[in-house]
């Protein structure tokens, strides 16, 4: 039997109608939610790794295919030592020509620069480290004497980032930390033991890890009373993948000892899938 095909490729004409269909079902869904505020349910995590098959995205945080390591290697080889504007460059064409990375990307990332230029935190958390690249842009605009602490559950990841800030020369004002808030209280003890986290002492936080964390981390945090007024909340990927709690409870009554500042902007590296990045500062009377 003959298959109908289309131009010199020799697509079947029924799979062009499928990748149409998909196409339209995919972007239609995504706007569906976006404009209903909602996240885009086969763009989460969890949909993704089941869709990628892949056991070791679950195990180690990467998406399996060895570009973690791959990006590390890049940066020794091509960036200069000491050069964090130019590390940060290699990291960017590397997402965009190379293989795609979870980064807040350079879109996003200046409004992250923005917010810490604004709020200039000397004490930083950061929750969700990957390859280090928000740590990096968050190290070059924190003022001088500032320091970074910088939690992700995937040690495979926290490696590769400290081996890209080392590269980059700011190794001295990050500290990675490995572990969740989530873990029962064990990365909470810690921050307070050895990194000295108690009451008010923290400036800024950026949200960037996983999405149904967001609300359960921040509300972990403002119960140690790590926080003080003025205290700046960052947090990226609103709505795509989407924590869609978070969005409700800062814009919802509990929010209110909150002012935040909804970004529109795009999802890192592209320009088609919006995405929403909030910025919130604790209400109060501020510290002297
Ligand atoms: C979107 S990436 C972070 C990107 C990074 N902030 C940047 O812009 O360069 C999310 C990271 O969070 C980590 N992660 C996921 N759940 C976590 C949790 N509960 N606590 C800490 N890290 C987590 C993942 O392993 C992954 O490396």
């Amino acid at each position: 039997m003959m298959r109908r095909t289309v131009g010199s490729a020799g697509v079947p004409e029924r799979a062009v109608a499928l990748m149409v269909f998909v196409a339209a079902f995919v972007g239609g869904a995504v706007v569906a939610n976006r404009l209903a505020g909602k996240p885009v349910p086969f763009l989460r995590w969890s949909v993704l790794r089941f869709l990628l098959g892949s056991r070791r995205l679950v195990r180690e945080g990467q998406v399996g295919d060895g570009r973690e390591e791959a990006l590390a290697r890049r940066v020794a080889e091509v960036a200069r030592p000491g050069d964090l504007d130019g590390v940060i460059e290699v990291i960017d064409d590397f997402a965009r020509h190379k293989s795609f990375l979870m980064n807040v990307g350079d879109e996003k990332g200046l409004l992250l620069d923005d917010a810490i230029s604004r709020a200039r935190p000397l004490r930083l958390l950061e929750l969700g480290t990957y390859c280090g690249y928000s740590a990096l842009r968050t190290a070059r605009a924190m003022p001088p004497g500032a320091r970074l602490y910088s939690v992700e559950s995937s040690p495979a990841n926290a490696d590769v980032a400290q081996r890209i800030w080392e590269v980059a020369g700011v190794a001295d004002r990050i500290t990675s930390v490995v572990g969740s808030l989530g873990d029962g209280g064990v990365t909470m003890d810690r921050l307070a033991s050895e990194h000295g986290f108690s009451s008010g002492s923290v400036d800024f936080v950026f949200l960037d890890h996983a999405k149904e964390a967001y609300l359960p981390d921040l509300l972990r945090i403002e119960s140690a009373g790590w926080l003080h007024p003025g205290s700046v909340v960052v947090a990226d990927n609103v709505v795509m993948p989407g924590a869609p709690d978070y969005l409700a409870y800062m814009r919802g009554e509990e929010g209110c000892k909150w002012r935040t500042v909804e970004h529109r902007t795009h999802v890192e590296y592209q320009k088609v899938l919006p995405d929403l990045v909030l910025e919130s500062t604790l209400l109060g009377v501020a510290r002297p």
